[in-house]
């Protein structure tokens, strides 16, 4: 028997659940009964492996138990490591565009096709946050690196990155004198609406209200806040990297954080990252959405997909290299 004060951490539940998605759009929620674990939330269809079985089986099987249908499992979306009280499962969930049959509740659950912008709506299990943030929201989140003193080129490598399909961007400055970096400031905000990139402003509260765009929170501010600095509708994220502040993210009301360093990066060197592993760990311990940074790109989106995070941040890998530019 384990002592009194020993944490027992339970073992891994591997669960797969499919997002079945029809021509309009939508995605099939089935409602948990009752007598059942968060009974009353809504889910993604599907359930636990079995010993023995692959994924791919068990979410052939479970979807045919549970809704009558025979479906060809798609690509994967995310896996997302969680856990609950007394519980720890990870969540592998797939896409699911193609089957045959008519879903139907068989084990008397209600079901909901639900257009995936009113996803949001429904109440669902922490493990899901983040899978339905990864459906509608952007998988890159780029941070502008240090304007210095050629502010053309930098706005003209912003509209490139916009070009090249960045929909979230960090504004970001630490050495610009205030005056300047608000004036440029406003001149990024209007070329991201234009291209309907979604922006917010690292660090200055004050300068997000003027701008009307969001804030990215640093993570000794963070921990200052006792609650949300701007109202809801205007995003609010935070930079943390332990669980405390990833805690302090979530009981302010963070709409998502970005957490790091995953490898080391030429800004910190000698600092060794936290690595994927780390990562997922930081990840089960809460459901907020959250962006990988440090050392990662646009190539690495799959392997943080896997690990729980609904894309990747950077400066330099989703900047435009200066080449890019000259071509442009
Ligand atoms: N199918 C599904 N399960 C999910 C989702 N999100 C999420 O946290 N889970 C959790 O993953 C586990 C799936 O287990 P299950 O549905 O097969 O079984 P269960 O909880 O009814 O447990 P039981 O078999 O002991 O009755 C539950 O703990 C459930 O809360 C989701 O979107 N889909």
């Amino acid at each position: 028997m384990p002592a009194p004060d020993a944490v027992t951490i339970p073992p891994r539940i591997e669960v797969v659940a499919g997002v079945i998605r029809d021509a309009r759009d939508r995605v099939l929620l089935a409602r948990r009964t009752e007598g059942r674990d968060l009974a009353g939330l809504w889910e993604f269809p599907g359930g636990k492996l079995e010993a023995g079985e692959s994924p791919e089986t068990a979410l052939v099987r479970e979807l045919h138990e549970e809704l009558g249908i025979d479906v060809e499992v798609g690509a994967a979306l995310m896996r997302v490591p969680q856990r609950y009280p007394g519980k720890r499962l990870e969540l592998d969930v797939r896409c699911v565009d193609r089957w045959q049959g008519t879903p139907r509740g068989r084990e008397g659950q209600a079901l909901a096709w639900v257009p995936v912008e009113k996803l949001p709506l429904y109440e669902m299990p922490p493990a899901d946050r983040p899978v339905v943030a990864a459906l509608l929201q952007p998988d890159r989140y780029l941070v502008t690196p240090e304007p210095g003193d050629d502010t053309d080129t930098w706005l003209a490598s912003l509209m490139q990155a916009l070009g090249q399909g960045i929909r979230r961007v960090q504004l970001r400055s630490r050495a610009m004198e205030p005056r300047g970096w608000h004036e440029l400031a406003a001149r990024a905000v209007q070329l991201c609406r234009t291209a309907g990139a979604e922006v917010l402003v690292n660090g200055d509260v004050e300068l997000a209200r003027a701008l009307e765009v969001g804030v990215h929170l640093q993570a000794a501010q963070l921990l200052q806040l006792k609650q949300r600095p701007l109202q809801d509708g205007a995003r609010v994220a935070a930079s943390c990297h332990d669980a405390l502040e990833l805690q302090a993210a979530e009981a302010i009301g963070c709409d998502f954080a970005v957490v790091g360093n995953v490898a080391t990066t030429p800004s910190h060197p000698g600092q060794a990252g936290i690595g994927w592993a780390g990562f997922a760990t930081l990840r089960e311990q809460t459901s907020l959405p959250l962006y990988a940074i440090g050392g990662v790109g646009p190539a690495d989106l799959a392997q943080a997909r896997a690990n729980g995070a609904q894309g990747v941040a950077a400066i330099r890998a989703l900047w435009p290299a200066e080449s890019d530019l000259a071509e442009g």
